[in-house]
């Protein structure tokens, strides 16, 4: 896809199926139910209920939604570690469902959970890696070292990955996960707990391996900012669907001309004043935060009513924002707050 394509605001989310070039990762019709307990304690629960998409080859495409949406139930089945109940996935040609054991060969994982590497150095953890994907002792220690100055590792590359913070041990995984090079790199929330300097190290990382190999990759992710910034197309997941898929450009099109206003309290709201009375009804309450998404001119009189009388004593801050993603789920239909965690 061109840039162009990319920032082109478009028309409210359609399956956006016509993209140019071949695809990476198609799936069809993908389910599966939990069954957990037994006897009388025996219950089901749905996580994907009939999943449909299409990554295209060198996408940045994203998986969005709440928590318990079944993202990262769909990634695990993508990833050959879960047998769907029904439905189809295939990656670069071949079946998955069939042949769980070739996703290893076709993709790189990183998962939210990576014990299994966890005594090891981080240099060990990246070279094994290699070795385990195939490659020779000397050609998985030089990528691993690589890979370790790519993401500025090297620092660290001798300590092993249980005794680093949280967000060292997430950008050493990943550093792991790109030894032994796989075209299609899947990454379950490759970002949480980094700073913002390792968090730009990875998506250096990722644009790099696109630009010069044409890498294909599939990210789950809460946080909407980043969803904004690094992907090319998103499906929206809520409920074990699809409700969604489009640029994030074309989704957020789907909320163009709404603000939302973000009001925070000192303490309780001031309900004696009839402009936060009637506001009291339709905000969306977080504790002291009250959230109103509005059209700009009433968002203006509702600024102007909260900041120029006696409410303006009680409130803490307030902010006025353009439509984000979030509010995108929102519009959509997402049966649930928001996205964040
Ligand atoms: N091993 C399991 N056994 C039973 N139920 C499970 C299991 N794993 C997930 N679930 C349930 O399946 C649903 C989907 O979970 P999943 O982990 O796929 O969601 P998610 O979108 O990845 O959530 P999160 O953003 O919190 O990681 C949830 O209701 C969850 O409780």
């Amino acid at each position: 896809m061109s840039d162009t394509d990319r920032q082109a605001p478009l028309a409210p989310p359609r399956a956006r199926e016509d993209l140019p070039g071949p695809a990476c990762c198609t799936v069809r019709g993908l389910a599966k139910t939990y069954r957990t307990g037994s006897g009388a304690k025996a219950a089901e629960v749905p996580a994907n209920a009939g999943i449909d998409l299409t990554v295209r080859r060198g996408e940045i495409f994203g998986l969005l939604g709440p928590n318990g949406a079944g993202k990262s139930t769909l990634v695990r089945q993508l990833t050959g570690l879960l047998r769907p109940d029904a439905g189809s996935i295939d990656i670069l040609g071949h079946d998955i469902v069939r042949h769980p054991e070739r996703a290893a060969r076709l993709l790189a994982y990183l998962g939210q959970e990576s014990t299994a590497l966890d005594e090891l150095t981080v240099s060990l953890a990246a070279e094994t890696t290699g070795r385990l994907r195939g490659l020779g002792r000397a050609q998985a220690r030089a990528e691993a070292a690589e890979v370790l100055a790519e993401l500025g590792l090297e620092p660290l590359a001798g300590r092993p990955l249980a005794k680093l913070s949280g967000g060292q041990r997430r950008l050493a995984c990943f550093a792991a996960a790109l030894v032994g090079e796989r075209p299609l790199l899947v990454l379950d929330e490759p970002t949480t707990g980094m700073d913002p300097v390792a968090r730009r190290a990875v998506w250096s990382a990722v644009d790099r391996r696109r630009a010069e190999r044409g890498t294909t990759v599939l990210l789950v992710t809460h946080n909407v900012i980043e969803a904004e910034t690094v992907l090319d197309r998103v499906a929206v997941v809520d409920e074990g669907r699809v409700i969604a898929c489009d640029t994030p450009g074309g989704l957020k099109a789907l909320v163009d001309g709404d603000v939302r206003l973000d009001l925070v309290w000192r303490t309780d709201a001031p309900l004696d004043v009839p402009a936060v009375a009637e506001l009291a009804a339709r905000a969306e309450r977080t504790g002291r935060r009250w959230t109103v998404r509005t059209t700009p001119e009433q968002a203006r009189e509702l600024v102007a009513a909260v900041t120029g009388g006696a409410a303006f004593a009680a409130l803490d801050d307030f902010t006025l924002a353009t439509p984000s993603l979030e509010d995108a789920y929102l519009k959509l239909g997402g049966r649930h707050k928001g996205l964040a965690k």
